[in-house]
This record gives structure tokens, C-alpha cells and sequence, in this order.
């Protein structure tokens, strides 16, 4: 679901494409899912179609990695596995601060799906003093005066931002000068940041815009094809619709 931009060169320092990057989830969701089902090996048509990629370009994103597979064969999944799990960082243990425990913060702190892929929650942290030491998916809420302390004690650099908008410049401000370099926001709001500072912007809301141009387009292709249709081609209504009977099914152009 991750969407938005990162604060970032469009290559990155080994030569790997910002682009490439962004899909190299994609390929290790597949892959975990075809290592869970002991499957060895995979050709790059098959992972290619599993995440919904174009097999030229996998081709291409996995020469960045070195990875070439084996003509015939395809590729060692557990290898791939490993190869793009070093890649973006998840063979080790990354803590993940979250501020801004409510609706959606108590959400994420309680989703099991980030454990399983290296991001350990080590705090939740939010302003209201009554939710202070109130344990949330097990972990106890801590307060926001402490936040360096926090940041700082667990060696987190990834922080999660899931306040009101108008609490997350403020807060962000606070974890960048803590020490924390990588940013998730779910805020809607755009953040100022250093160099050297990463921010990914998660907004459903977006998403779901972008759905609805998308939806919008088919609706007026599908309006212009049967315009397209001759008449007479046109489908007829049928002749016991009732009260209603004489109405077309499709109105005429
Ligand atoms: N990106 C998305 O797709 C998406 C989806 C839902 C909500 N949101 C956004 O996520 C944010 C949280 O939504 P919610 O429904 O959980 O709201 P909420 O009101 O339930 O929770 C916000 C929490 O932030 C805390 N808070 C306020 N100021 C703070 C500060 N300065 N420091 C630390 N904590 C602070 C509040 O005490 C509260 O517990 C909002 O900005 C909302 O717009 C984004």
C-alpha cells in the first residue's frame, strides 16, 4: 500500500533505480509467498505475472541485483528471497517508533504484518496524557515529552507518523532532531524535511481518488464504444419490462 515519493536522487548510491527499488517489494511478496509453498525455482514470466510486472522489466530490475537466473531453469527462489531482502535492508532488525496513537496509530501498532517483515514496534508515543501507560497490541503507550529519550534508548531511525495533520511538521521536526531518518506519514500533510531525510506519504484518500478518475475514464470509453454501435446493432428492450417496456435499454445517441 505504500504510496507517495521519497526525498531521494532517482538513482540511488549503488546504482539502483528509484523505480527498481519501489518494485523490489513486489517481487519478495511474491517470492515469500512461492517459498512458503517450498516452490524451488521460478522463471521470470511466472514472478513477473505473480507481481504484476512486465517480465522485461523484472529482467532488468534483477540484472541491478546481479541476478540473472538460469537459462531454462529461471531463478533459485530462496536465493531471490535472500538477494532482495539484503537489498532493502531486511535481513536485520529495524525499531519502528509510531506517534499518534488513535484510530489509525493503535491500528498499525497492532498489525502483525510488520514483525514479519523485520520492523519491530519498540514504542508508541502519544501527547494525551490518559493514554500514557495504557498498553496497546501489548506495548504500553509512552508520552510525547519523552520522545528523544525513546528515540534515542531504542536506536529506532524509521518513525511512523499517524498524528492530526497539524500536529506532524511538529512532531517530525522533533524526530528528525532526534536522530530519526526515515519517515512514514500518514498525516495529510506535506513535510519539510533535510537532506538526508526520507518521507513516504501514505494516503488512502489519494488512492482512492486516483481509482475514481480511472473509473470515470472507463465509464465514458464504455458510453463512447456504444455510441460507436450502429443503431440497429443496438441492444433492443425486451418486450415484458412492463409499465416501463417502451423505454430502450440503451438511449439512443
Ligand atoms: N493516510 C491515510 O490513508 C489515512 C487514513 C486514516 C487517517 N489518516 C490520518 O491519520 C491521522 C490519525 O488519524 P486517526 O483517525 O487515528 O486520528 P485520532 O484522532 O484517532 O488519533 C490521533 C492521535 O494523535 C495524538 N496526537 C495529537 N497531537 C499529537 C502530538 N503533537 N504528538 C503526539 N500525538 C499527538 C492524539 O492524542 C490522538 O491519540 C490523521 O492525520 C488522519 O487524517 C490517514
Amino acid at each position: 500500500m505504500a504510496t507517495g515519493r521519497t526525498h531521494r536522487p532517482a538513482t540511488r548510491s549503488r546504482g539502483i533505480p528509484e523505480a527498481t527499488v519501489a518494485r523490489l517489494p513486489l517481487y519478495l511478496r511474491a517470492l515469500t509467498a512461492l517459498s512458503e509453498r517450498s516452490v524451488p525455482t521460478v522463471s521470470s514470466e511466472e514472478l513477473a505475472a505473480a507481481a504484476g510486472v512486465n517480465s522485461a522489466k523484472l529482467r532488468k530490475d534483477f540484472s541491478y541485483l546481479g541476478s540473472y537466473g538460469t537459462r531454462g531453469v529461471g531463478y533459485d527462489v530462496e536465493y531471490l528471497v535472500y538477494q532482495i531482502s539484503r537489498e532493502l535492508g531486511l535481513t536485520q532488525d529495524w525499531p519502528v517508533v509510531i506517534v499518534g496513537i488513535g484510530n489509525l496509530g493503535a491500528a498499525l501498532a497492532n498489525y502483525g504484518g510488520f514483525a514479519s517483515r523485520g520492523f519491530r514496534v519498540a514504542a508508541l508515543i502519544d501527547a494525551d496524557h490518559a493514554l500514557t501507560g495504557k498498553p496497546v497490541a501489548g506495548i504500553p503507550v509512552q508520552h510525547t515529552d519523552d520522545l528523544e529519550k525513546i528515540i534515542q534508548d531504542n536506536g529506532v531511525s524509521i518513525g511512523v507518523i499517524a498524528t492530526p495533520a497539524g500536529a506532524a511538521q511538529q512532531v517530525c521536526d522533533r524526530l528528525v532532531a532526534a536522530g530519526v531518518t526515515s519517515i512514514l506519514n500518514f498525516a495529510p500533510t506535506v513535510l519539510s524535511v533535510p537532506d538526508g531525510v526520507d518521507v513516504r506519504k501514505v494516503d488512502l484518500s489519494i488512492e482512492l481518488q486516483i481509482l475514481a478518475f480511472h473509473e470515470q475514464r472507463k465509464a465514458g470509453e464504455e458510453a463512447a464504444g456504444e455510441a460507436a454501435v450502429p443503431a440497429a446493432a443496438r441492444k433492443q428492450p425486451a418486450a415484458d419490462q412492463g409499465p416501463d417496456g417502451d423505454v430502450p435499454a440503451v438511449m439512443p445517441a
